[in-house]
Formats: structure tokens, sequence, C-alpha cells
């Protein structure tokens, strides 16, 4: 060098800075990825760490048969993050086997949390559930939960075909031909099988509406012949079409000796629930209705009032 650039050695400058700078500004643009994977994964691997519950672990008692019965006796429930709010207010309700029950009321009310003590997500303050009259607290949980259908309002659906998406968490080997009986339960069967590939079609976002996506996750439910069935029924996701079929599955569930089965339905649309054997009506924690549809519509009170509203609401 004799202290001259060349236009060679300048250019092969001007390009190694350029790099360099591109280099250091993709290292810093990937460094807060990095240090934010490294931190999920610590979350991760704590999870992983964790051990299963005492509900889990414990052998608690296995019926011979579940009939379906569930009692819900002189139940009160804060949660615990909430301890001084009540939420269930010394609940007393009894479903008898194969009897379709569905719960309303106004948002708040507690409908969900009936259901989540059901799954023993959280255990009563006060009181106690009876399953075919031994305390719930006294099963097998992980026994207990084999029984239980759930379909929640957002059900989980994988990317992976529709056919292991319906045999998904079953514990036993089933074929195509139950597979499509449970669809066809559900009245997912016509939908699913005009789709490109059918019942081998991958699951993705945007290939099912939300309420195409509950009748899946119906089948996935009806394929394990749960002894419960617990529906709670989306607030927003159901499309007109999807709100008719889910009424049929419970007029099918209601009428049909071979679908029978206790079934709950958290209902949003009081529409779909007209065939159901009971209607419980839940205000501020307690029950304050309790028969069928025809009867509630008669006594002029809050189920009534509700009908009213959703009817007047409607184009
Ligand atoms: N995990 C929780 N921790 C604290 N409070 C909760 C929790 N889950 C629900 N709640 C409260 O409990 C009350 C009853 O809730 P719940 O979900 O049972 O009502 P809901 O009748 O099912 O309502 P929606 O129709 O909106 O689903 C509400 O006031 C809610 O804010």
């Amino acid at each position: 060098m004799n202290g001259k650039f060349t236009a060679e050695q300048l250019t092969k400058f001007t390009l190694y800075a350029e790099w360099l700078i591109l280099s250091t500004w993709w290292i810093g643009d990937n460094w807060s990825s990095l240090m934010q994977s490294v931190g999920a994964s610590e979350k991760v691997f704590r999870l992983m760490d964790l051990l299963p519950s005492r509900q889990l672990t414990s052998k608690g008692l296995r019926l011979q048969k579940l009939e379906g019965r569930i009692q819900y006796a002189d139940v009160e429930f804060s949660y615990p993050s909430r301890p001084s709010a009540p939420i269930l207010r010394r609940l007393n309700l009894t479903l008898n086997p194969n009897e379709v029950v569905a719960i309303v009321g106004l948002s708040g009310s507690g409908k969900s949390t009936i259901v989540n003590l059901l799954l023993q997500l959280y255990e009563p303050t006060n009181g106690q559930i009876l399953i075919d009259g031994v305390p719930l607290s006294e099963l097998d949980t992980r026994w207990f939960r084999e029984r239980i259908g759930f379909v929640g309002q957002e059900p989980k659906l994988f990317r992976m075909d529709v056919t292991s998406n319906i045999k998904y968490g079953c514990p036993r080997e089933v074929s195509q031909e139950e597979v499509e009986w449970a669809a066809k339960q559900a009245y997912a069967h016509d939908f699913l099988m005009a789709l490109p590939d059918g019942y081998n079609t991958i699951v993705d976002d945007a290939l099912l509406s939300g309420g195409q996506k509950q009748r899946v996750a119906i089948a996935r439910a009806l394929l394990r012949d749960p002894a419960i069935l617990v529906l709670d029924e989306a607030t927003s996701a159901l499309d007109a079409e999807s709100e008719h079929y889910v009424k049929s599955v419970i007029t099918e569930v209601s009428t049909d000796p071979k679908a029978r089965r206790t079934v709950i339905i958290i209902a949003h649309r009081l529409s779909t629930i007209q065939a159901a054997d009971r209607i419980i009506v839940m205000e501020n924690g307690s029950i304050v209705e309790d028969g069928k549809h025809s009867d509630l519509v008669k006594q002029n009170g809050l189920y009534s009032r509700l009908a009213q509203r959703q009817n007047d609401a409607l184009p």
C-alpha cells in the first residue's frame, strides 16, 4: 500500500463494510428472538419438571358402571383468587341418568363454574358433588374424566387430518367406520365428505368455520361414548347452519335411545335447547327457575324475558 486506495480496494471496503453492518443488524435483530426463546424454553422446562397433581396420582374409587346421576348438594364456591366473592350460593341440583339438561342465565351467573366443579378443575368451598351417590372427591379422577366428553366454546383442532382429529384422545383403537358414525351423529359427515380429501384433509385454521369445528369436536367426544357429555355452546362461533345442527344433535340425544347419556349444555342461544328435558335458569350464582321450555315460557320469569330478548334481536 502506498497510502492510496485503488478503485478495487474501495469497492471491496464498501462491500465488506455493508456486509459487516448487515450482519451486526441481523445479530441484533435475532438476539431478542433468541432471548425470548430462552425465556420461553425455561418456562417449558419448569412445567416439564412439575409432578402430576395429587388428583391424578392418588387411587380413588372406580365404579363398575357410571350411570350418570350428578348431584350438587348445598354447593358453595368462590374462586381462590377472589375468596370473598361468592360465585355459587348453596346450589342444589340433581341431574338424572340420561337426562338432557340445559343451563342458561346472564353472563357471569355461574354456568361455566358448575361445569368447572364437575370436571374437578376446582373443589367446592362448601357442600359436595355426588356421582351415582358417591362423593366426586372419592372417585379416581382419571377414570372419571375418561367417562366425560367435554366440548368447549372454542375447541382445539390440530394440524393433522380430520380422522386423526376426531380420534384424538380416544383411549381405544377405533375403525374408520366408527369415526364416520361419530361424525354422522354430530352432523359433521356431509361437510367433511365435501372437503378436498374428505376425512384425509389436513385441518388448518381457515378450513372450517367455528360451528363446523365445534361439530368435529362433538364427534370427537361422542366417539369415546362418554356417560356424561358437556357441551359449552359457542357464544359467537355458531353460524345459522351450525346452530341448526347443534339443535339436531340435542334432539337426537334426547330421542334416540342408543344415543342417550347425561348431557349438560351451557346454552347461549335459547333456540338450540328447546328440546332439552329440563332447563335450569341461573341468576347470580343461584337457580331461579327449573323446568321444560314450555313451562318456563308460561312462568313469565327470567327465562321468558331472555327468550323474548333474543327473539326481538333476530333480524
Ligand atoms: N378463574 C376465575 N377466577 C376468578 N373469577 C372467575 C374465574 N372464572 C370465572 N370467574 C368469575 O366467576 C363468575 C361466574 O363466571 P362463569 O364463567 O361461571 O359465568 P357464566 O355464567 O358461565 O358466564 P358466561 O355466560 O359469560 O360464560 C364471573 O363473575 C366471573 O368473572
